[in-house]
């Protein structure tokens, strides 16, 4: 992993970012310009194995590249070591994650493990993970985000993507429009904390947020060029990450309400869902517009209420109480806590709960 000690600056970034329909044909050109050829692994997923995995298999054993293969169930720290064992004894040389978040994030992190180079190939836009350096890894009942080396390439295959379930999409307008309250956080805690700040990243990481906000009605259903915005939107937000050397400029309060609730009400909703309804309430605290965070997310079609998210009133109002622990180092409009009369004003006020 890069060294961030002192007043160094070291921002890693993806080197060849390809998008556009049936990209997943380039991968071996991909590979051959990062001079990495044999010894290729791939991670996929259980849906994602048929959709992606097995075409980039085929492709890279016809060119001859021996690729490896497995399946991975979950983002679990199990699964992490599944990887790592099996890419250890089949001396590969380069990790590649063909899937959705979590088997990206299992390939992720492996490749940091083993030092080894990774290629992200998403069969799903649903948040900027596909091109992050960190991972969430479930580990001893709880869910981290740790830092790990970021990818050398993604492919993002525009057609692939845009046979996944409209709802992956949607999901990940949701992170890109959370981009938002987060920077609102951080220039909160620069102003009261001093914590450092960066205007590139956060200009970038605003920027991203206001391209989707200012044409929600471009986002439809199996259009590729949809895709190609939403794609670029997340890679956009992980330069943003990578310009920061952390995820300040795309992970604040909003964020912290949708780790809660992935603990509180597991597998219910998807990342960039929660974090899109925690927006409209994070940007309530803020005094700012969340009426036009809600209406983009309504056009968009994205959840923006507990019921379209799958969850109990109970569970959302226990995630907002619990939030600011989450990472207490980062300081956000969540101070040290919400009351339980503030928390449900905020939930009835912005109609996420009834
Ligand atoms: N690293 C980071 O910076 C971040 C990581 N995350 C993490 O990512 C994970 C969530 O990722 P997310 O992608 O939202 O959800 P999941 O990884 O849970 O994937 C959702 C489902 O969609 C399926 N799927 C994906 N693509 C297609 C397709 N083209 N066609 C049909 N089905 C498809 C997957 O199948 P399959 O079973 O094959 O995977 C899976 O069943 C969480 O673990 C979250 O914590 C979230 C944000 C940032
Ligand atoms: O999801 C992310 C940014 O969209 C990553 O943020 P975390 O650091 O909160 O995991
Ligand atoms: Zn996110």
């Amino acid at each position: 992993m890069i060294p961030t000690k002192g007043k160094k600056k070291w921002m890693q970034l993806p080197r060849d970012v390809v998008v556009g329909p049936d990209v997943i044909y380039d991968v071996k050109d991909v590979c051959d310009d990062l001079k990495l050829r044999e010894g290729a692994f791939i991670v996929t997923g259980q849906n994602t194995k048929k959709i992606a995995g097995d075409v980039v298999f085929d492709h890279l054993d016809d060119c001859g590249y021996e690729p490896g293969i497995i399946v991975s169930k979950e983002a679990s720290m199990d699964d992490v070591k599944k990887v790592v064992s099996e890419a250890e004894g089949s001396n590969s040389r380069y990790l590649m994650g063909v899937g959705s978040g979590k088997s990206i994030d299992v390939a992720k992190l492996a490749a940091t493990q083993l030092d080894l180079p990774f290629i992200s190939v998403p069969t799903a836009a649903s948040h900027d993970g596909i091109v992050s350096s960190r991972a969430s890894i479930h580990d001893k009942g709880k869910k981290t985000s740790i830092e790990v080396n970021a990818p050398m390439a993604v492919i993002a295959d525009t057609n692939i993507i845009s046979g996944a379930p409209y709802r992956l999409l949607a999901a990940g307008c949701g992170d890109i429009i959370s981009n938002y309250t987060a920077v609102l956080d951080w220039e909160l805690a620069h102003r009261l904390r001093n914590e450092p700040f960066s205007e590139y990243a956060a200009a970038l990481s605003r920027m991203t947020a206001q391209i989707l906000m200012d044409s929600p009605e471009a986002i439809k259903p199996e259009l590729e060029s949809s895709v190609r915005i939403v794609v670029k939107a997340l890679v956009s937000s992980g330069v943003a990450m990578s310009i920061a050397g952390s995820s300040r400029p795309a992970s604040g309060s909003e964020h912290m309400f949708s780790h809660a609730l992935d603990m509180l009400a597991p597998g219910s909703a998807l990342h960039g869902e929660q974090c899109g309804v925690g927006t409209i309430m994070m940007m309530y605290l803020h005094g700012g517009d969340w009426k036009k965070i809600k209406e983009c997310l309504e056009i968009i079609g994205a959840p923006t209420t507990a019921e379209e998210l799958g969850i109990e009133d109970k569970y959302i109002l226990e995630a907002l109480l619990v939030a600011h622990e989450i990472r207490p180092e980062r300081y956000t409009v969540l101070g040290a806590g919400l009351t339980p009369e503030a928390a449900e004003k905020v939930a009835r006020l912005t109609k996420v709960i009834s």
